[in-house]
């Protein structure tokens, strides 16, 4: 398990614990309360079933006490009724000796654990602080999860956009399981992110993840790379050397630009993960691996079949599923995530105090073509906090190929006007006919993707469309 991270935990919730004590004996109800006051918890009394029932219906419990014999309502329906409303709360019986079968029902119901009256006092906070201590993990994991995934979307694979949800989703699923996974897209889409993402939801994950890029190896030594050598296995092999697939044995191996790979490495690759056992170069041995394969490519591998560079089966084994991260330009909607998701990082890093980025700088971003994909607008952002020197990330310090896009300005737009000032004072219609107009261009008309941007649903969208007259 990986060790917690302090950043994350310092400013998760403490959490006190609420409790509910239902009991028509009021002076035995103080008392209950009285003693679990003195631990931490939260005390609320409910002086007969009925109005515990209220109380249950109106107000959140971690944890119910419920004498089971009273005038109007039994605890066992208390009980039920609890489960019903308050899923998450435990439920503590309190019984007395002549209605242990009573107890017995509860127990099968549901409930905590049951106490017998006369109440032992410490009997009694015994089995609160269990069930807090339960509760209390119960929230601090989710806090951790949501927190987590707030900060990072998945496994740091951000993205809001339709288009990255689906592929969020995607990793999600596959992550725990053993398919080889081919994932597309163009360069600095996020391919080793996801690949990384695959490997550190997966029952591998404490295991090694080892990348190799393909691309950028000679020929010659690419073989070493994936399988090793012994010594003397060629000249220059001075020493003996263990290959990419041994390093990665029980986790990931991630195959960066898998479409540059020779020929005749792809039939030995093939080969490897058919038999799943290695040679080294030079050796004799095989021997038993147990590899995870994640391949990436930018490569129009269909297109390489054809020409007869890359082998057909060899497709088919990398790709027995693939996923396909889209160019940034045609998910913009995940732009002002990453970007303030880059401007917290490098202002962290940096040691700036960013006040934020102007409404035209963040216009210049939304339109711009990012042929380097996320990676550049990384860099971008990275740049931008590098030379900033007034606290706001505004168009002098855009990079010169972005800044003309500040100023490409919007149709319908009075010239002069400071971004979409000119709308205040104007009626809401036109106002959410210049913000439609507006999501649609930025998005090369895709609706999904600007109802996305927009927040509003795509049918919403769609009837807004209809309804101004927009193409
Ligand atoms: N969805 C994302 N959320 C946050 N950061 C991202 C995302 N996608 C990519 N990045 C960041 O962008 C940079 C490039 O990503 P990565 O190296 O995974 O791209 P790639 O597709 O493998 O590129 P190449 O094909 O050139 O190797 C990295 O710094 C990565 O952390």
């Amino acid at each position: 398990m990986s060790p917690p991270n302090p950043a994350v935990e310092a400013d998760l919730p403490n959490v006190t614990i609420s409790v509910l004590i239902v009991d028509d004996d009021e002076a035995h109800a103080h008392a209950v309360a009285e003693s679990l006051d003195r631990v931490g918890c939260e005390c609320s009394i409910a002086r007969s079933g009925n109005e515990g029932i209220e109380k249950i219906e109106a107000e959140n419990f971690d944890i119910v006490i419920t004498d089971l014999k009273m005038e109007d309502v039994d605890g066992l329906m208390i009980l039920r009724k609890a489960k019903e409303e308050l899923p998450e709360a435990e439920v503590i019986v309190l019984t007395g000796h002549s209605s242990i079968h009573s107890a017995v029902t509860a127990m099968q119901g549901g409930a905590y654990t049951y106490l017998t009256k006369p109440l032992d006092i410490q009997e009694l906070r015994t089995a609160v602080e269990k069930a807090a201590s339960r509760i209390r993990l119960i929230r601090r994991n989710a806090a951790l999860a949501s927190r987590l995934d707030e900060r990072f979307g998945f496994e740091g694979v951000i993205g809001n956009s339709p288009a990255m949800l689906r592929v969020i989703d995607q990793l999600r699923a596959l992550a725990p399981t053993e398919a080889s996974v081919l994932i597309l897209g163009e360069s600095g889409t996020g391919k080793e992110l996801a690949a990384r993402a695959l490997h550190q939801n997966s029952p591998r994950k404490n295991k090694p993840f080892v990348p190799l890029n393909i691309s950028a190896l000679p020929e010659s030594i690419l073989e070493s790379e994936l399988f090793g050598h012994e010594q003397g296995a060629f000249t220059g092999a001075a020493t003996k050397r263990i290959g990419k697939f041994e390093y990665a044995n029980g986790g990931t191996l991630f195959l960066d630009e898998v479409g540059e790979m020779p020929m005749e490495t792809q039939i030995k690759l093939l080969r490897v993960l058919e038999d799943r056992k290695i040679t080294r170069l030079g050796s004799n041995d095989e021997k038993t691996i147990n590899v995870r394969l994640v391949a990436a490519t930018n490569a129009d591998l269909k297109a390489a079949m054809e020409k007869g560079t890359f082998r057909r089966d060899l497709y088919y084994r990398l790709s027995v599923v693939s996923i396909s991260l889209p160019p940034l330009r045609d998910r913009r909607a995940d732009i002002p995530l990453l970007v303030d998701h880059f401007i917290k990082e490098f202002s962290q890093r940096y040691g700036r105090e960013v006040q934020g980025l102007s409404r035209a700088a963040r216009q210049a971003l939304m339109s711009y073509e990012w042929p380097g994909n996320i990676r550049q607008l990384r860099n971008v952002v990275e740049g931008m906090i590098a030379l900033d020197t007034d606290g706001l990330l505004d168009v002098d310090d855009l990079p010169d190929e972005i800044r003309p896009f500040a100023a490409a300005g919007v149709e319908g737009q009075p010239p002069g006007a400071n971004g979409s000032d000119f709308l205040i004072g104007r009626p809401m219609e036109e106002v959410e006919k210049y913000y439609i107009t507006q999501a649609l261009s930025l998005t090369g008309g895709k609706r999904e993707e600007a109802a996305s941007l927009l927040g509003i649903g795509e049918r919403t969208l769609y009837r807004k469309i209809k309804e101004f007259g927009l193409n």
